[in-house]
């Protein structure tokens, strides 16, 4: 039997021992009705005392005042009052135990799922999953450890992320505390737990207060913690037939926006790019100020040797294939920097006196979706070799990243596809030994085949007053060639800032800060 199954069966014992099967005996012994959950013992307990306030982890046990006092029931005969204690504690005891299965178990089921959402090849789903159903670690002191779930939270973590005033500037949210002034030998001289919360006071005598939450963060696996750094949500993959369903929203005449509305707008917004990998925003006026002044609602604007907010025309202003009327294949941009842009944006402003210039959008997730099951082999070796690009067209400059980085790059904690880098144009070097780079052209040729797969194409010919915002890290862009002219304009955003503010207000300030010290 798998050591989850066995988990399972002990579990369920375990649940049965204790909301069934102990308050039944309770009853015989108590000679009147105990429910498994509407009864209370008030024992004393340790100085830990969990406040009175009734909350899922009160444990299950049978309430005093519910003992008919005097009455010659089998209860007085068969337990003295020191045998009623033990009764209360056994039961108390294994009230704890049933609550630490049932999170060990929630917690098994949990991975279970991911590690099969894992297996069966979608490493994008994982955070679906794990975003869907937070789970709560249980927070215990026990004789002044403290612990979350099973694990002993280590005193000089504890200390180093104390957030009181001297250890922490409040307004910057810093570290002011010297973490190596902690002494290595640090412990808990007293500990006081409350509903939300434990007081601590040191050896050394500093006084620390620690929200619960903040440990169960902390206690929480890797795949949790990925999930709300990255502002994780469930990912829509999608090919062509998006057309028809495509994630746009209207922009409020500029007449009447105020700070909260835009906000919302704004986090409508990212929230789509967030699930889809992009959105239109339409009603805009054509006009790069209008586009500029949206953009930066988001983040600041990159500066890249293109400059910044970019308004552009095929006139080669910087010797890129971008600032021509070619056509341009599906690519992310800027697989030359170290850190690709992680938006993108283009508003088409005008294209007069010619046709063409179609915007094409591919989703790089669905591709590398279809990648893993087609040909895992292929997709390995698209996630594993690394590659590096360029950007030597403009006059004394080359621009390369500080190291070569795979098509297909994966989080090392959750196993999740983060982003796809391809662009055949800017591609330099191929990290492999010359006489092998044929496995990586012929991986890549499987991938590139799958990207230009009719169904994964979705065309587009954008209007003016339609602004166009993707996430570069996932979704491929390209064109068709085009004559006469045509003016783009848009500006890239960082990929740190842009999810930065989508937690901000997805999440809100006081969840985003308090998932810091969790790592
Ligand atoms: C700045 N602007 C968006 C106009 C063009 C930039 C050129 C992008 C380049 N071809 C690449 O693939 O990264
Ligand atoms: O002109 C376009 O529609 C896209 C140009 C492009 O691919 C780019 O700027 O990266």
């Amino acid at each position: 039997m798998s050591s989850f199954a066995a988990l399972r069966r002990a579990h369920a014992d375990a649940r049965f021992k204790c909301i069934f099967l102990r308050p039944t005996l309770a009853s015989q012994r108590l000679g009147c009705p105990v429910s498994p959950f509407s009864c209370r013992l008030n024992s004393s307990t340790s100085e830990s005392h969990v406040s009175d306030a009734p909350t899922e982890e009160t444990p299950i046990v049978a309430s005093e005042k519910t003992v008919p006092s005097g009455d010659d029931t089998l209860f007085h005969k068969a337990l003295t009052p020191s045998g009623r204690r033990d009764l209360a504690d056994r039961i108390i005891q294994d009230g704890k135990e049933l609550h630490k299965l049932n999170v060990e178990l929630k917690n098994l089921q949990r991975f279970a799922r991911s590690t099969e959402l894992l297996v069966k090849g979608s490493p994008w789903k994982v955070a679906k999953h794990w975003f869907a159903t937070p789970f709560k670690e249980d927070v215990t002191l026990d004789n002044g450890v403290i612990r979350v779930g099973s694990q002993t939270v280590p005193n000089i973590w504890l200390r180093d992320n104390c957030q009181c005033n001297s250890c922490m500037h409040q307004e910057t949210r810093q570290r002011l505390l010297d973490t190596f002034s902690i002494p290595e030998d640090i412990s808990i001289k007293t500990a006081a737990e409350f509903r939300t919360a434990i007081e601590v006071t040191w050896s050394d005598g500093h006084q620390s207060t620690y929200d619960k939450d903040l440990l169960r963060e902390a206690g929480a696996n890797s795949e949790k913690k990925a999930v709300i750094r990255q502002g994780q949500v469930d990912i829509h993959l999608w090919n062509a037939s998006i057309a028809e369903s495509k994630p746009q929203l209207n922009w409020e005449p500029e007449s009447r926006p105020h700070e909260k509305r835009v906000d919302k707008f704004i986090q409508g917004v990212l929230q789509r790019i967030r699930r889809f990998g992009f959105c239109y925003v339409n009603r805009m006026k054509a006009t790069p100020e209008a586009t500029e002044k949206l953009l930066r609602r988001i983040a600041f604007i990159r500066e890249t040797h293109y400059g910044g907010f970019y308004d552009f025309t095929a006139d080669l202003a910087s010797k890129d294939t971008a600032y021509t009327n070619i056509a341009l294949g599906a690519h992310t941009d800027n697989t030359y920097f170290s850190d690709p842009a992680g938006l993108q944006a283009f508003h088409l402003l005008s294209h007069t006196d010619g046709k063409g210039g179609a915007s094409l959008l591919v989703d790089g997730f669905k591709a590398a979706e279809e990648l893993l099951h087609s040909d895992k082999e292929a997709y390995h070796i698209l996630a594993t070799v690394h590659v590096h690009g360029h950007a030597s067209g403009n006059d004394g400059i080359s621009i390369q990243p500080y190291k070569g980085f795979p098509v297909l790059e994966h989080d090392a904690e959750t196993g999740a596809l983060l982003r796809v880098r391809w662009n055949p144009s800017d591609r330099a070097a191929v990290e492999l030994p010359l006489e092998e780079v044929g496995k990586w052209y012929a991986a890549a040729r499987k991938f590139d085949a799958i990207l230009k797969r009719k169904e994964n194409e979705y065309w587009e010919q954008l209007q003016p007053g339609t602004l166009l915002i993707f996430d570069n890290w996932r979704v491929l862009h390209g064109r068709s060639a085009f004559t006469g002219k045509r003016r783009i304009c848009g500006g890239y955003i960082n990929r740190d800032d842009w999810i930065s503010k989508y937690k901000m207000l997805h999440f809100g300030k006081e969840d985003v800060l308090k998932n810091l010290a969790a790592g």
